[in-house]
């Protein structure tokens, strides 16, 4: 299956908040593409309105499935994940009184069938050893890094073929930010899925990424074809690189 998400002049926010002007981005089938800004500058929102959890004021969001358009600007999230799009969101959002198993059933959608419940079930503890070794564990009880490969792993139960992440960095140690980055890497090639990333660690998201976006103030500022492209632009430079523009 072959499926591509394209933003256009997308225009969303809170009442008088502009979250986002005119943001325009594609992610095509099998990428793997780093949002990069600092806080407040508009990732989350993107990433909400792609669920349907934030509705845009203007613009086109459409997801392209084998070829169809599906306008996502109508669709509820439950459609969103339906059609193969899932969100791992900034700060988990586990339920921390809830075990492992308990947490990733709650990934799975409801009209899934048993042996695909299992096994993606499979897949996510072959892919996250730890999550298989403490599966009858209290999700809040896990360590930072733990729960942010629960977080990861929970999205996948529902067989995403978009992956969006924000923000996975966040409350990591650099060690354990290297090793998240590093896990979603390995996923990508292992379960062919198309990756949005957010991110404000901007060496860490351009290790997997093929290409990136810069966000500043709810406007894409950069947009580079290539991760070498992206080291070379001047606002990157000053921004993330230390270099005068
Ligand atoms: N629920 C909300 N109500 C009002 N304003 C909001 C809301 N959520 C975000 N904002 C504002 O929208 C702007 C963009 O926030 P957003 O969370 O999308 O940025 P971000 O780049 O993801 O940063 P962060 O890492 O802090 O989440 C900010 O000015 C923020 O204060």
């Amino acid at each position: 299956m072959a499926l591509s998400l394209a933003i256009e002049a997308l225009d969303a926010g809170y009442g008088a908040v502009k979250a986002l002007r005119g943001v325009t981005l594609h992610v095509e089938a099998g990428e793997t593409v780093a949002l990069l800004g600092t806080n407040g500058n508009g990732k989350s929102t993107l990433m909400k309105c792609v669920m349907g959890l934030v509705r845009p004021d203007r613009g086109r969001l459409a997801l392209s499935i084998d070829g169809v358009a599906h306008d996502l600007t109508k669709l509820s999230p439950e459609a969103i994940v339906d059609l193969g799009v899932a969100l791992v969101p900034e700060g988990r959002r586990l339920f921390p009184k809830l075990t492992v198993t308990e947490n990733l059933m709650l990934g799975a959608f409801r009209k899934m069938a048993r042996n695909a419940i299992q096994q993606n079930l499979a897949l996510v503890f072959d892919t996250f050893p730890v999550l298989k070794e403490r599966r009858s564990q209290l999700a809040g009880t896990m360590s930072g890094g733990q729960q942010q490969m629960l977080a990861i792993a929970r999205a996948l139960m529902s067989s995403p073929r978009l992956l969006l992440i924000d923000e996975p960095s966040v409350g990591l140690s650099p060690l354990l930010v290297s090793q998240t980055i590093a896990k979603i890497g390995e996923l990508k090639q292992r379960v062919g899925l198309t990756v949005l990333m957010a991110e404000q660690n901007f060496n860490q998201a351009i290790r997997i990424a093929d290409r990136g976006y810069i966000i500043v103030h709810g406007e894409i500022a950069v947009a580079a074809q290539s991760v070498d492209e992206l080291k070379a632009n001047d606002i990157v430079k000053r921004l993330y690189l230390g270099g005068v523009a």
